[in-house]
C-alpha cells in the first residue's frame, strides 16, 4: 500500500474484512512494518484493535509511517524502533524494547526482507551470504528473542513473510535458498513451540503490487517497462499481479483464533501463479477474478498485455 495513499484517505476506504475487535487487548510488532507489505499489515493489525510496534533501518521512513498510523489511529499505540535485524545485539534491543513500551509481545511478523535480482553466476559469496543473512538469519535472530524474552512464558503467534520460492527461484538464487529455508525453519519452529503454546506459520506472496517491487527488477532491462511485477500478470492464471492488501488478509487470518489449528504451515498467495508447471495447458482469458486492495490502474494492466501480445509472448489479451 502506497503510504501516501493512506494519508488523508478515510479511514473506512481501508476497513479490513475482519471483526473490528479481533485483535483487541493484543501488542506485537512487524519488521518491515513502515512500507509496503509490512506497512498494510500493521494498518490492518490496528484497525483490528492491536498496538503495534514497527521495524526497520530507515528512521526517516519509520517516522513518516508512525505517523501516518498514528493520525489515522489515534485511539491505538504506535511506535517505532531502528533496527538492522542482520545485527543480533540490535535484534534483542529491539524485542526488550517492544515489551517496555507493551509489556506484551503477543504476535511477531516478520516482514522485513529483500534481495537483488541477478543471474547465479553473477552473485558473489559476499552478495549471498548477504541476502541469506537478512532473509534466513535476520528471521530466526527476531523468532528467538521473541520466544526467549517473552512467548516461552507466555505463548504467542508468529508469521514469517517469505516468497514463492517454489520450483526454483532464476535471477534469485540467494533469496530462493534462503526464503526455502525459513520454510523449513517455521515447521522446525511450530513443533518445538507448540507445547509453549506458539503457533509459527509463513506467508509465500507471488508478485505484489508495492512501491519497492515496481523498482525491483528495473535494471534487467526488462522488455516490459517500468513496473517488472506487474509485468507478470498475462502468466499468472488470474491473470493480475495481488495487492498488499490480500498479504494482510492472509496474515491476519493466520494471527486469529479462526486459525488456531493452523501451525507449520507456508501459505501461497500468488494467484496460482506456481502451479505453472503443466506444459499441456495453456492459460485462458480472465475478466471475472475478484480483485480486493489496491491495485495497478486498469490501463496500466491493459498495456502490460498489449505489450506481451507485441512481444509475441502471448496470443491473446486482456
Ligand atoms: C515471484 C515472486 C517475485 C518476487 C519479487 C520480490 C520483490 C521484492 O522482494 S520487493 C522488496 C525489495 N526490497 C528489498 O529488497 C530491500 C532490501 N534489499 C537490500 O537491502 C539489498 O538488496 C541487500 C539485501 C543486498 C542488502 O543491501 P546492503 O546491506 O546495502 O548490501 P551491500 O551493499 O553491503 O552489498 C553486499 C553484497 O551484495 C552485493 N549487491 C548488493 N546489491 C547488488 C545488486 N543490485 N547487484 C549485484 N550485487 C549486489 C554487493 O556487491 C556486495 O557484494 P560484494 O561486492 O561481493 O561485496
Ligand atoms: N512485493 C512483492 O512482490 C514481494 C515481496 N516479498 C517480500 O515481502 C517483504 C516485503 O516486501 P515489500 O513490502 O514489497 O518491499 P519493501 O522493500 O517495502 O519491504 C522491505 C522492508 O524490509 C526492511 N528491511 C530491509 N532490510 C532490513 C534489515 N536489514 N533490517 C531491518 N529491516 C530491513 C525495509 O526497510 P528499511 O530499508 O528501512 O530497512 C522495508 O521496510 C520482503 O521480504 C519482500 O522480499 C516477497 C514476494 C513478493
Amino acid at each position: 500500500m502506497a503510504q501516501q495513499a493512506v494519508e488523508g484517505a478515510a479511514r473506512a476506504q481501508w476497513a479490513s474484512v475482519f471483526r473490528e475487535d479481533l485483535f483487541e487487548g493484543q501488542a506485537g510488532l512487524v519488521t518491515g512494518g513502515g512500507t509496503g507489505i509490512g506497512f498494510a499489515i500493521a494498518f490492518e493489525l490496528l484497525t483490528l484493535g492491536a498496538d503495534v510496534l514497527i521495524t526497520s533501518r530507515n528512521e526517516d521512513r519509520l517516522a513518516e509511517a508512525a505517523a501516518t498510523l498514528r493520525k489515522a489511529f489515534p485511539e491505538r499505540k504506535v511506535e517505532y524502533f531502528v533496527c538492522n535485524i542482520r545485527d543480533d545485539k540490535e535484534v534483542a534491543a529491539m524485542i526488550t524494547n517492544v515489551l517496555e513500551r507493551f509489556g506484551r509481545l503477543n504476535f511477531v511478523v516478520n516482514c522485513a526482507g529483500g534481495q537483488y535480482p541477478a543471474p547465479a553466476s553473477a552473485i558473489t559469496n559476499n552478495g549471498f551470504r548477504t541476502v541469506v543473512d537478512l532473509n534466513l538469519n535476520g528471521t530466526f535472530a527476531v523468532c528467538r528473542e521473541a520466544f526467549d524474552q517473552y512467548m516461552f512464558d507466555h505463548g504467542g503467534n508468529i508469521v514469517n513473510i517469505i516468497a514463492t520460492y517454489h520450483n526454483g527461484f532464476p535471477m534469485m538464487a540467494h533469496t530462493g535458498a534462503a526464503r526455502a529455508a525459513v520454510a523449513n525453519l517455521t515447521e522446525t519452529l511450530a513443533l518445538e513451540w507448540a507445547a509453549y503454546g506458539v503457533r509459527v506459520n509463513s506467508v509465500a506472496p507471488g508478485n505484489i503490487y508495492s512501491e519497492s517491487s515496481k523498482l525491483h527488477y528495473r535494471t534487467k532491462g526488462n522488455f516490459l517497462g517500468d513496473d517488472p511485477i506487474a509485468a507478470a500478470a498475462p502468466f499468472i492464471p488470474c491473470k493480475r499481479i495481488g495487492s498488499t492488501q490480500e498479504v494482510s488478509g492472509l496474515v491476519c487470518f493466520l494471527l486469529s483464533p479462526a486459525a488456531s489449528y493452523v501451525t507449520g504451515v507456508t501459505a501461497r498467495i500468488d494467484g496460482g501463479a506456481t502451479l505453472m508447471s503443466n506444459a499441456s495447458y495453456v492459460l485462458c482469458d480472465v475478466d471475472n477474478y475478484p480483485k480486493y486492495g489496491e491495485l495497478p490502474p486498469e490501463e496500466d494492466t491493459r498495456a502490460v498485455f498489449e505489450a506481451a501480445a507485441q512481444a509475441k509472448l502471448l496470443e491473446s489479451k486482456l
